[in-house]
């Protein structure tokens, strides 16, 4: 029998997650999506098999068809849905940040750790994108050595104006903080912000950080949150014996009047498409297992505190070092 998933949010992400869910994953089907916007949400669920209707997340989560939560509202509301969701005992598959600050996060893991159930996966998809995976894999077999540095760019074409200096942070940066420290299997120890002026952008939208790791290994994370030209995300791992970098993700390349090019994705669901798609199935599979997987409560948190020192980098302008709680045993390392 396959899986009841309900989603809760019918926006961007719970559109798109609903519409993949219906389309390419395996062994589950939605069975109701929640929001108050009801014409949203009956415009996602006609392209979505026609799951039921609720007006809101907690209604959701206790109906007892829904065996399992996907969480696609904003980022305020995580909190007390995925705590519903440990109440009711069902997996929650949450998006990205686990909550907006890290003692918000380490509620939750508080209440995980208490049920004594890991129930809960953070939307952190780029560990399931095949262009990072293959970082990953390049760097365990020691193809290009210890790693060094890595640099990663995060370009979005536009942000609304409520997108402010802290919010880059805390939810488009949270990308990069949690795939390098998954990447580099590594813990950071502190971070400097720079922000620099903008051109019609939101204030803040363009944005330096430095990350240092405690084995030594220094990323850097250049953030233009107004880029205007397309989404654009870059990464490249430098080894001490060489260097792997995500290629450019482009169907064909054009040769057109001394141009060579490839087209940009307007948005994060066409470039990280596959992601989307392996996060659900990894997600589907693993409740079905009985074995978690992804990113877990504690790399919320994690990614969360990081944030956090991250925004106090660019309130007093320094370095800052990051304190992380002690890592319970029930997280496993
Ligand atoms: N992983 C990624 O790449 C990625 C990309 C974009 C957004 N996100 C995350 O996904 C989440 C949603 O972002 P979005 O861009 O889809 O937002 P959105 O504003 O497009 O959609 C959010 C929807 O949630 C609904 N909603 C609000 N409170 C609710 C509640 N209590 N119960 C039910 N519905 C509720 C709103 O009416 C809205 O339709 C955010 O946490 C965001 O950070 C992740
Ligand atoms: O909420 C979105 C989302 O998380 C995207 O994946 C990220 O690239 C954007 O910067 C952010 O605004």
């Amino acid at each position: 029998m396959s899986l009841g998933i309900g989603i809760v949010g019918a926006g961007v992400m719970g559109g798109d997650h609903a519409r993949t869910l219906s389309r390419s994953v395996h062994g589950a089907r939605l069975v109701a999506l929640a929001d108050a916007d009801r014409e949203r949400a009956a415009a996602v669920a006609a392209e979505a098999g026609g799951p039921r209707l609720h007006a809101e997340g907690r209604a959701l989560v206790e109906d007892p068809q829904v065996e399992a939560v996907l969480v696609a509202s904003p980022d305020a509301t995580h909190q007390e849905l995925v705590l519903a969701c440990l109440a009711a005992g069902k997996p929650v598959l949450c998006e990205k940040p686990l909550a907006p600050t890290a003692a918000a996060c380490l509620d939750i893991v508080a209440a995980e750790v208490k049920l004594g159930r890991r129930l809960i996966q953070v939307g952190f998809m780029r560990r399931f994108d095949p262009g990072y995976v293959a970082m990953r894999a390049a760097l365990a077999e020691g193809r290009i050595g210890a790693p060094v540095m890595m640099h990663c760019l995060h370009h979005n074409a536009g942000v609304p104006p409520w997108f402010d200096a802290g919010i880059v942070v805390t939810n488009s940066a949270v990308h990069e903080i949690d795939v390098a420290r998954w990447l580099l299997d590594d813990e950071f120890v502190a971070v400097s912000a720079f922000l620099r002026g903008t051109d019609g952008g939101a204030p803040g939208d363009r944005q330096f950080l430095v990350l240092e790791t405690r084995r030594g290994v220094l990323v850097d994370v250049a953030l233009f949150l107004n880029a205007r030209y397309g989404y654009d995300v870059r990464a490249e791992l430098v080894g001490e014996t060489g260097t792997v970098a995500l290629r450019p993700q482009a169907p064909a390349e054009l040769r057109q009047a001394g141009l060579q090019a490839i087209g940009l994705a307007p948005d994060w669901r066409a470039h990280f498409a596959a992601a989307y798609v392996n996060q659900l199935q990894a997600w589907v599979d693993a409740i079905r297992r009985g074995t978690p997987t992804g990113a877990s409560a504690w790399d919320g948190y994690v990614a969360s505190a990081t944030a956090d020192a991250g925004l106090e980098a660019l309130r007093t302008g320094g370095r800052t070092a990051i304190a992380l709680q002690p890592r319970p045993a029930f997280y496993g390392g």
